[in-house]
């Protein structure tokens, strides 16, 4: 469905270096990584503490230069966006900062006026739904709220492109089932892209299109989420089975008699010569076993 269209965001083989210890040695934060975000899809990006998701959503925005591979953020080169594909950009990082000093009001007063595109009805639709005070000063919001506040500052305009570093790590259960809920309604009511990162498995679950797994900088799984659950699967096999070329073995654990072999491309109800026993995986339960 998407091929003819042309993506709102797209990775081309984008590896990162990073130089450590005084230019002595270095950290490969994204390696050789190609991912496409097409309008609609809302991609939840998983990876343990230090895997890449930041610095990939910094790439993306053009904080950070990347040294090999290609990104275009709304067709153009992150480094050298246009004043047009920057309005078109939400971006929340994972500590917001910015308009201290401000009360609330006077804050968003300032920030819309960056915004020909401003909807001002969603704007108060979202003030009202995370009950936020506007005559509070912005210094003296929680952590929540300031992530609230930060949130409606990136989302009242209807980015065309959404990216959000651990949005609702600070929100209480209510105010994040709210926002993830919204989050997805817009997305696909706007034709938008939504980029965001998340450790809540069950987030984003509910509300991704798309999740893609990060491990060390790699790519290892980007796929439609209804897919995942049908085609990522756990098998116990024994020790001198062969295992079918059409399955693509993310991760594997020797036991004596046995291997626990985390495979994607599986078919419903695979069937081969030495398979034990097969079981089907929610997020949290294939992160674990990605990472065993
Ligand atoms: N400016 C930098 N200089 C050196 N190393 C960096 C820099 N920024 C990030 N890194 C390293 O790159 C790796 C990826 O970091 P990144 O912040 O992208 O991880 P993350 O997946 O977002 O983690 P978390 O879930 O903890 O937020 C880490 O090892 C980090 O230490």
């Amino acid at each position: 469905m998407q091929q003819n269209e042309v993506p709102i965001l797209a990775f081309n083989n984008v590896t990162k270096v990073f130089p450590l210890k005084g230019n002595k040695t270095t950290h490969t934060a994204l390696d050789q990584l190609s991912m496409q975000l097409y309008p609609g899809m809302v991609v939840g990006l998983l990876g343990q503490n230090g895997a890449g998701k930041s610095t990939l959503m910094r790439c993306a925005l053009g904080i950070l230069t990347v040294d090999s591979g290609d990104i275009k953020t709304l067709n153009e080169s992150p480094a050298v966006l246009s004043d047009t594909a920057k309005s078109r950009i939400g971006y929340v990082p994972q500590q917001p900062f910015g308009y201290e000093g401000f009360t609330v009001d006077r804050a968003l007063d300032l920030h819309r006026s960056f915004y020909v595109d401003w909807d001002k009805q969603l704007e108060q639709e979202w003030l009202k739904r995370f009950e936020l005070d506007v005559t509070q000063s912005v210094q003296k919001l929680s952590v929540g709220q300031r992530q609230s506040l930060a949130l409606i500052m990136a989302m009242a305009y209807r980015p065309t492109l959404l990216i959000l570093d651990e949005p609702v790590a600070s929100l209480d259960p209510i105010a994040r089932r709210k926002f993830m809920t919204d989050l997805f309604d817009l997305a696909l009511e706007s034709g938008s892209a939504v980029l965001f990162s998340s450790h809540i498995t069950s987030d984003l679950e509910r509300v991704a299109s798309h999740v893609a797994l990060i491990k060390k900088g790699k790519l290892v799984l980007f796929k439609e989420i209804d897919t995942l659950r049908e085609q990522v699967k756990l098998l116990k096999v024994s020790v001198d089975s062969e295992l079918p070329q059409h399955l693509d073995i993310l991760h594997q654990t020797n036991t004596a008699d046995s291997m626990l072999i985390l495979a994607d491309n599986c078919q419903s109800q695979e069937q081969f010569n030495g398979l034990i026993s097969e079981q089907s995986l929610n997020l949290e339960q294939l992160f674990m076993e990605l990472h065993r």
